[in-house]
C-alpha cells in the first residue's frame, strides 16, 4: 500500500466522475430536484415500486449477500420481501466464511445461509457486505470465484479505494454497482419495517454504477435501492461515496459527536452543574430537541427557534468552534481522500485479527454511567436545548458540509452524510442506548474511525474553542452571517422533503447483532 503513489487506475468503462445531465431509467420515473445552485437526478423510493424490482433485476435469478454485520442482516431481509412482494421468485442467500460467529444468529433468522464460497460461486448478484478490511484481503478470491456475467455488489467504494492504492482496478468483464444505505444496518431494518405503514419510510441510499458492462448495471443498482427501502436514492461514484463516508462518520456522525459530549461534559460539570444535568444539557441536547428540530425543520431552525439571549450564547460556542472543527475535519478529509485513512482501516484489521489490537468499550465512563440513570428517568419534555451545546454541534456540522462542499461532493451526498443521517439513523440509536449502541452497530471502519478521531475534536475544541469563550474573544458576526445565510439551508429543507416524516422508533424490541467487543 503505498499513498505517496496513489494514482487511480481508470480503464474506459469505469466511472470515474458523475454525468451533469444526471442519470436515466427506463423502469424507475426519476425526477429533478433544486438543491442551492445545482440541479439533481434522483429517484424516490417507496412499496408502491416493489412491482417493478422483477423488471429491474432482470437476468438475476440468485443473490448472495455475503456476511452478517451491519448491513446484511438489514439488506437481505428488506430485499427478500420486497421481492416476495413483487411476486419474484428470486432468491436470496447468505454467505458466511467458515467457523463464522454469526452463523447460529443469521440461521435464525434466514432460511438459506451456507458458506461463502458456494454463495459468491452460484450468484448473479454478489452482495458483498463483509468488512471492508476484508474485502480488501479477499477481493482476488472473491472476483475469481464469481460466475461470468455476475454482478459485484459493494455498499461501500472502500475497495475502490483500495485497488487505487495498489494500482489494480476490477476485472472489466464484471458490471460493478454500489448501493450504499446512509444510515446503520439496524435502521435500515426498522425504517423498511416502519415503512410498511408510510409508504416512503427508510433510510436514503447513494447509488453508483462503477462498470456496465451488461448495460442494466443503473437498473439493477435503482432496483436494489428500492428493494432495500431507500425514500430517495441519488447518484455518487464509488470513489466520492468512499471519501464523503469514512470522512462523514469520523465526523459529525460519530466521533465529532461523541467528542463534543465528553467535552461539555466535563465542561458544565466544571461550571457547577450535577453530572445528571451536565449530561441532559451535553447529550440528551443533542439526540433529544436538536436532533428533532434538525430533522423536521432543518439546521437553521435550531437558531431561528431561540430567544434572543439563548442566540448569544449560540453565536458564542459556534464562533468559537467552527475554525477548530473545521482544521480537524480537513485533515481528516485529506487523510482520507489521500488513502491514508483506507491504510489505517486495514491495519487496524490486521492487528485485531492477530491479536495486537481490538475494538474497546467506549461507554465506561463516568459519562454513559450517568447517561444510563438520565435515561431511566426520563422525561422527553425536560430535555433541554442547550445554546452552547447546539452552538458547538451545528458548528461542527457546518464546518462538515463545507469541507464536503468544498471537495466538491453533491448536495445530496454532502447532506445525507452530514445532517440527514445523523438525525434519522444515528442519533436516535445514542438517545435510546448510549453512544455505544450507536457507533457499535456501524460498520468496523467506522467504529476504528470514530474511535481515533474523536479524541481529535475532544481536544482541539477543549483547547481553542472552549478557551475562545472562557478569554472572551468576540463572535465574529461574519462566520454568523455565512451561516445565517448559508446556501446549504435551502437544500436541507428539499431533502427533508423528500421522505415521509416518520422519526425512527428505538423500543426495547430493537434488536441489533450482539455488539463483540474482540
Ligand atoms: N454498518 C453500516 O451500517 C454500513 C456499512 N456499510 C458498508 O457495508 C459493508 C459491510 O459493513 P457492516 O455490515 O458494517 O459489517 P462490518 O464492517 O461490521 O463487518 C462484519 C462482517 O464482516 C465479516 N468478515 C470479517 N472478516 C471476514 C473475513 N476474513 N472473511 C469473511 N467475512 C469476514 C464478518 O463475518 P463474521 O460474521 O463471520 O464475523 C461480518 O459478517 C462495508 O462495506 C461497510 O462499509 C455501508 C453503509 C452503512
Ligand atoms: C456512519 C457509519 C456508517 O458509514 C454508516 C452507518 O453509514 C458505517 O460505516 O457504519
Ligand atoms: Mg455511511
Ligand atoms: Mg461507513
Amino acid at each position: 500500500f503505498a499513498p505517496a503513489a496513489f494514482a487511480p487506475r481508470r480503464t474506459a468503462t469505469t466511472a470515474t466522475s458523475l454525468n451533469a445531465d444526471g442519470f436515466t431509467s427506463k423502469i424507475f420515473k426519476t425526477q429533478q430536484v433544486t438543491l442551492a445552485e445545482t440541479t439533481e437526478t434522483i429517484v424516490k423510493g417507496g412499496r408502491d415500486l416493489f412491482p417493478l424490482l422483477p423488471a429491474a433485476f432482470e437476468g438475476i435469478k440468485k443473490v448472495g449477500v455475503i456476511g452478517w454485520g451491519s448491513q446484511a442482516p438489514a439488506q437481505a431481509q428488506n430485499m427478500k420481501e420486497s421481492l416476495a412482494a413483487a411476486g419474484s421468485d428470486i432468491t436470496v442467500s447468505i454467505g458466511l466464511r467458515a467457523g463464522s460467529s454469526s452463523m447460529a444468529e443469521a440461521k435464525a433468522q434466514f432460511d438459506d445461509v451456507r458458506d461463502m464460497w458456494e454463495v459468491i460461486k452460484e450468484s448473479d448478484l454478489v452482495m458483498l457486505l463483509i468488512s471492508d478490511a476484508a474485502q480488501s484481503k479477499l477481493y482476488k478470491e472473491i472476483f475469481a470465484a464469481m460466475k461470468p456475467g455476475a454482478t459485484l455488489g459493494l455498499s461501500h467504494g472502500f475497495l475502490l479505494g483500495y485497488l487505487d492504492s495498489i494500482g489494480e482496478a476490477f476485472p472489466e468483464d464484471m458490471d460493478v454497482i454500489l448501493v450504499a444505505p446512509k444510515g446503520m444496518g439496524p435502521s435500515v431494518r426498522r425504517l423498511y419495517e416502519q415503512g410498511k405503514e408510510v409508504n416512503g419510510a427508510g433510510i436514503n441510499s447513494s447509488f453508483a454504477v462503477h462498470q456496465d458492462k451488461s448495460g442494466k448495471a443503473t437498473e439493477l443498482a435503482l432496483g436494489w435501492g428500492v428493494a432495500v427501502g431507500a425514500p430517495f436514492l441519488f447518484q455518487t461514484t464509488l470513489r466520492d461515496e468512499y471519501k464523503s463516508d469514512i470522512y462523514g462518520e469520523r465526523g459529525i456522525l460519530l466521533g465529532a459527536v461523541h467528542a463534543i459530549v465528553e467535552g461539555l461534559y466535563r465542561r458544565y460539570q466544571r461550571q457547577g452543574m450535577s453530572p445528571e444535568d451536565a449530561f441532559l444539557n451535553s447529550a440528551e441536547s443533542i439526540t433529544g430537541m436538536i436532533t428533532k428540530k434538525i430533522s423536521t425543520r432543518g439546521i437553521k431552525a435550531v437558531y431561528d427557534d431561540m430567544s434572543p439571549a439563548d442566540k448569544e450564547v449560540f453565536e458564542t460556542a459556534y464562533s468559537a468552534s467552527y475554525g477548530p472543527s473545521k482544521e480537524i475535519l480537513q485533515e481528516c478529509y485529506d487523510e482520507v481522500a489521500c488513502g491514508n485513512e483506507i491504510r489505517s482501516v486495514i491495519m487496524q484489521g490486521d492487528r485485531v485479527n492477530s491479536g495486537k489490537g481490538f475494538i474497546g468499550k467506549i461507554d465506561g465512563t463516568d459519562t454513559w454511567k450517568v447517561g444510563e440513570k438520565v435515561r431511566a428517568s426520563r422525561d422527553d419534555d425536560a430535555i433541554p436545548l442547550n445554546p452552547f451545546t447546539a452552538g458547538v454541534y451545528v458548528a461542527t456540522m457546518m464546518a462538515q458540509i463545507d469541507v464536503l462542499l468544498e471537495g466538491g461532493h453533491s448536495y445530496s451526498e454532502v447532506i445525507n452524510e452530514s445532517v440527514i443521517e445523523a438525525v434519522d439513523s444515528l442519533a436516535p440509536y445514542m438517545h435510546y442506548r448510549g453512544v455505544a449502541f450507536m457507533v457499535d452497530n456501524c460498520s468496523f471502519t467506522a467504529k476504528w474511525g470514530s474511535r481515533k478521531w474523536a479524541p481529535r475534536f475532544d481536544y482541539i475544541l477543549d483547547q481553542l474553542a472552549y478557551t475562545a469563550v472562557d478569554n472572551g474573544v468576540p463572535v465574529n458576526k461574519e462566520k454568523i452571517a455565512e451561516f445565517t445565510g448559508h446556501r446549504v439551508h435551502q437544500a436541507v429543507e428539499e431533502c427533508c422533503k423528500l421522505r415521509p416524516p416518520v422519526d425512527i422508533s428505538c423500543t426495547a424490541e430493537t434488536t441489533t447483532k450482539e455488539i463483540v467487543i474482540k
